[in-house]
């Protein structure tokens, strides 16, 4: 409990002084909540006393003890009101830092990262888990450190009214830290279960929500919910797990402070009842029976709750503690922009098994385009990616303008590509900032600049509020062609001196293929142009065809060279020639 406690208060970072501050007021409340009970039980003895003409109680007394009591209720206001201005925006401003900071780490984590993080875990971390901890962080550290020094601090003041009631107190303390501590440590034994339920659960909501329409056209809604069904099962499961696990203990906890009262008053009622104890002494006893452990008893939630904080601390700690693959990269400006494989090799798996591509060497000069074709799987995707270094090769080297990728940060390598790939992704957000997403301090001239070369100011002018119409999740709102020429407007403005291109496989109609290729010549023209090539057009026109099969370069050269060669790219081009209703002439 202690350690986790110590976790969050790090995790306040810069705001810890706050945090002491607002803790300091916490104690200063307590003391004013505590004081109105002295004086009331004091005041109670000697109306008790002039009652039984022991002594003559002075009015003015009366006043002043009534002033005091409103004096302590404002000062209780006040320190209340000073804790939550200092302590309960913590949370929020450290998690939105850390949320920044997430999405700093996400940006140079290389791609395999979320293979091996599930998408929904990721997100459960940064939004339903932080925001546990964004709203339970401060109160927690707010009731475990406040409930135990204020009790710390009632406690001697018990001893200086009676020993033996501070001593019941201490030993009821004693039996309820026994009973936290096992809550704790059941706490630790469970709740990682409950974590990874809560990020499959996550994880199984995206991928049911994505794959609904598949499974809506299939008519299997019904298994696409199945594996949904077994996770909330499971999640519930380990809700009830752990309440099991707390009851009992929480119910030690609250007995031993009960039975804690209980000795209070009766080591008041004792010395009193023999006439060894004044009376106001004793009804300041009963009355702080009843209250010296109301802070500490909400402790068993915080106990509980720390557990959990502490969980997900660890799992903030290893997404930030994630390899970032331009680790000692830096900002390197190029004079020029060739690219070049050599004898490169790469697997997907960590353990370098099953080579995806094997002795890959080529080189593509600046201002010339290489169309990359071959059988689906051969690894042309794959090429493109790791020009862009969105993977590391297992050996050899890619370099962009001589110098090796891994020299770069990954935002000035960046830097000097623009990509536009088959599935193009929009952001939920309006036309103008999509296509500002290439240059985000671009004036709207020049975005309406980019939309007009892209083809696309036209469709854009007839949305419902131009440039300002929001394009839905993932660009919903708008149709494939034109998802595509709002992408290359975004890569035209980005203006970057590579320009890497999945030509689109799917049929698009005729009218809208004219219009993405007028866009795309629009958006190579002068450039390193790398195209993972489908049409014949296309290939014909390249200064250099890249034949990938099985992973590695099997023919290069122009489309004259390669025609005269027996092999796969005649082949390849034998089946489009007849796919596009073509004849060659060999
Ligand atoms: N993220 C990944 N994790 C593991 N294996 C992958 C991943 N991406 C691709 N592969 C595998 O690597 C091989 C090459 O894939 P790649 O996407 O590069 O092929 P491609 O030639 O572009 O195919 P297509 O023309 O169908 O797009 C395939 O066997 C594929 O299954």
């Amino acid at each position: 409990m202690i350690r986790n406690l110590v976790r969050i208060v790090r995790w306040a970072g810069p705001y810890r002084a706050r945090l002491f501050w607002g803790c300091v007021c916490s104690f200063f409340m307590t003391w004013a909540v505590a004081a109105p009970v002295v004086l009331a039980a004091w005041l109670l003895a000697q109306v008790a006393d002039d009652a039984r003409g022991v002594s003559q109680l002075d009015p003015s007394w009366v006043w002043l003890s009534l002033l005091a009591m409103v004096g302590c209720v404002l000062a209780r206001f006040a320190f209340s009101y000073g804790k939550n201005r200092l302590q309960e925006s913590i949370g929020y401003e450290v998690a939105a830092q850390e949320r920044i900071d997430l999405g700093n780490v996400l940006k140079r984590v290389p791609l395999g990262y979320f293979a091996q993080n599930k998408t929904g875990d990721i997100l459960a971390t940064a939004t339903t888990e932080l925001g546990v901890l964004e709203l339970q962080g401060m109160k927690m550290v707010d009731a475990v450190i406040n409930g135990y020094v204020n009790l710390a601090a009632i406690v001697w003041f018990l001893f200086v009214l009676s020993p033996p009631a501070a001593l019941a107190a201490v030993a009821g303390t004693a039996v309820s830290c026994l009973a936290l501590a096992s809550v704790n440590r059941a706490s630790q034994r469970l709740t990682p279960a409950a974590h990874k339920a809560t990020e499959d659960l996550t994880s199984d909501i995206v991928e049911y929500v994505r794959g609904l329409g598949t499974a809506k056209s299939y008519g299997h809604g019904g298994a696409a919910e199945r594996p949904i069904r077994a996770t909330i099962q499971r999640l519930k499961d380990a809700r009830i797990a752990i309440e099991l696990a707390f009851t009992p203990r929480n119910v030690v906890h609250l007995v031993a402070f009960k039975l804690a009262s209980v000795g209070v008053v009766a080591c008041a009622a004792w010395p009193f009842a023999r006439g060894a104890m004044p009376l106001w002494v004793f009804l300041a006893l009963c009355a702080f029976s009843f209250t010296v452990f109301s802070g500490v008893e909400r402790v068993n939630d915080s106990a509980h709750m720390l557990g959990d904080l502490g969980d997900i601390l660890d799992r903030l700690e290893e997404l930030e503690g994630a390899e970032f693959i331009d680790e000692g990269g830096r900002d390197i400006p190029l004079d020029g922009h060739d690219i070049e494989f050599e004898n490169l090799g790469f697997s997907y798996a960590r353990d370098g098994s099953g080579q995806t591509l094997h002795d890959v060497s080529f080189s593509i000069p600046e201002g010339t385009t290489c169309a990359i074709v071959g059988p689906s799987g051969s690894g042309k995707t794959t090429i493109a990616n790791l020009m862009m270094r969105f993977w590391d090769a297992d050996s050899g080297e890619v370099r962009v303008g001589g110098r090796n990728v891994k020299d770069f940060t990954c935002d000035s390598l960046l830097s000097n590509f623009s990509a536009v790939f088959q599935s193009v992704y929009l952001f939920n957000d309006t036309v103008e900032n999509n296509i500002r997403f290439g240059r985000p301090n671009a004036t709207f001239a020049e975005v309406i600049d980019a939309a007009k070369r892209a083809q696309a100011d036209e469709f854009v002018e007839g949305l419902p509020e131009g440039y300002r119409t929001l394009v839905g999740e993932g660009g919903s709102a708008l149709s494939g062609g034109q998802k595509q020429r709002i992408s290359i407007a975004r890569a035209l403005l980005k203006d970057a001196p590579i320009v890497i291109l999945d030509e689109a496989t799917a049929s698009v109609d005729p009218e809208n293929e004219a219009l993405i290729q007028s866009a795309i010549s629009e958006l190579t023209r002068g450039k390193t142009v790398v195209v993972i090539a489908h049409r014949l057009a296309t290939i014909e026109n390249a200064d250099q065809i890249l034949v990938v099969e099985g992973g590695t370069v099997v023919q290069r050269g122009t489309h004259e060279q390669l025609l005269a060669e027996e092999g796969t790219y005649r082949k390849f081009v034998e089946i489009r020639s007849e796919a596009e209703g073509w004849r060659f002439g060999f």
